[in-house]
């Protein structure tokens, strides 16, 4: 990977895939930031070496991909700033919402992708959805998914309302497992461990379960069956969220996760 790539933003996405980029080899010299937060910055400098750019500007011309790690309330904007500097490039958003048919009206191009990713990208854990709109060729996807395998796993989908779909389900999700994992801290704090034990417990517990999941050959649910005797107290536990109707409820959360990534792009994508 020998191109330039430039960022529109510099925040915690953006970090997450240039940290990425960097570990696979690519050089801090070959990245471009545009990031009008002085502290943000400044964190880039200290943690890649980048000196970023408070501004678009006609330097962002010798990019051959530019990644949108901005807001999807700032992206207008930004994309009216930069686009005009943006040459013949290949465009990866990372945004939630925006669609590729506001892109391609703002920047001027057909070769827009996005991307979905989530936060474990930071230490390459991450998983990313995938959508090309029609005019991205088969060589602009292979760098999307040169850059995206930096962060961990990827995959394409075929229509691009199941990016919202995504953003709800893995974009999101690593906020309800800190969810869970902030809740079954209290409750074991409140029953009587000290709260450093109750959270190094259910860290633990997460980790392991992820690993059991992703390395054996059952699902979710029968892993979660075999955990539950009958009549003990994984049924009492099990039983309790049931009668209590929390996986309806969480379905509904990510409905309400679903339902916001389309007015976001509704509101913020208008072309
Ligand atoms: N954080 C997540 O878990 C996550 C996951 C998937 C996708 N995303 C998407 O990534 C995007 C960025 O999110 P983030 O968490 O990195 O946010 P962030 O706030 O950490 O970073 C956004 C950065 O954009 C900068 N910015 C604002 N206006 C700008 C402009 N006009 N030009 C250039 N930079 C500008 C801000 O100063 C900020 O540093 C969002 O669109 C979000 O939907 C985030
Ligand atoms: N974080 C962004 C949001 O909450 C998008 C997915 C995760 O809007």
């Amino acid at each position: 990977m020998s191109e330039r790539i430039a960022f529109i933003g510099g925040g915690n996405m953006a970090s997450a895939i240039i940290g990425g980029l960097i570990k696979q080899g690519v050089s801090p010299q070959d990245i471009d930031v545009v990031e009008p937060s002085e502290e943000a910055r400044q964190q880039l400098s200290s943690s890649f070496g980048i000196t970023a750019q408070a501004q678009a500007n006609p330097s962002l011309a010798t990019a051959s991909l530019v990644v949108w790690a901005i807001k999807p309330q700032a992206f207008k904007d930004a994309a009216v700033a930069a686009g005009p500097f943006t040459g013949n490039a290949l465009h990866l958003s990372v945004a939630a919402g925006i669609p590729t048919d506001s892109m391609a009206a703002w920047l001027g191009t057909q070769r827009v992708v996005r991307a979905m990713p989530n936060t474990p990208a930071l230490i390459g854990k991450g998983i990313s959805g995938l959508f090309a709109r029609a005019g991205a060729s088969a060589e602009d996807r292979a760098q999307v998914e040169r850059v995206m395998a930096s962060t961990g796993e990827f995959l394409w989908l075929d229509t691009e309302d199941k990016l919202d779909v995504v953003t709800a389900l893995s974009g999101s999700g690593p906020a309800y497992v800190f969810y869970f994992m902030e809740a079954m801290t209290m409750a074991g704090t409140e029953m009587g461990l000290s709260r450093e034990q109750a959270e190094h417990l259910a860290v633990a517990t997460f980790a392991g379960a992820s690993d059991l999941a992703q390395t054996s050959a059952d699902s979710p649910q029968v892993l979660r069956q075999r955990v539950t005797s009958k009549g003990g107290t994984t049924f009492a536990a099990i039983s309790s969220m049931e009668d209590n109707d929390v996986r309806a409820l969480f379905i509904d959360a990510m409905y309400a996760a679903r339902e916001r990534a389309k007015k976001l792009g509704a509101e913020f994508g208008a072309a």
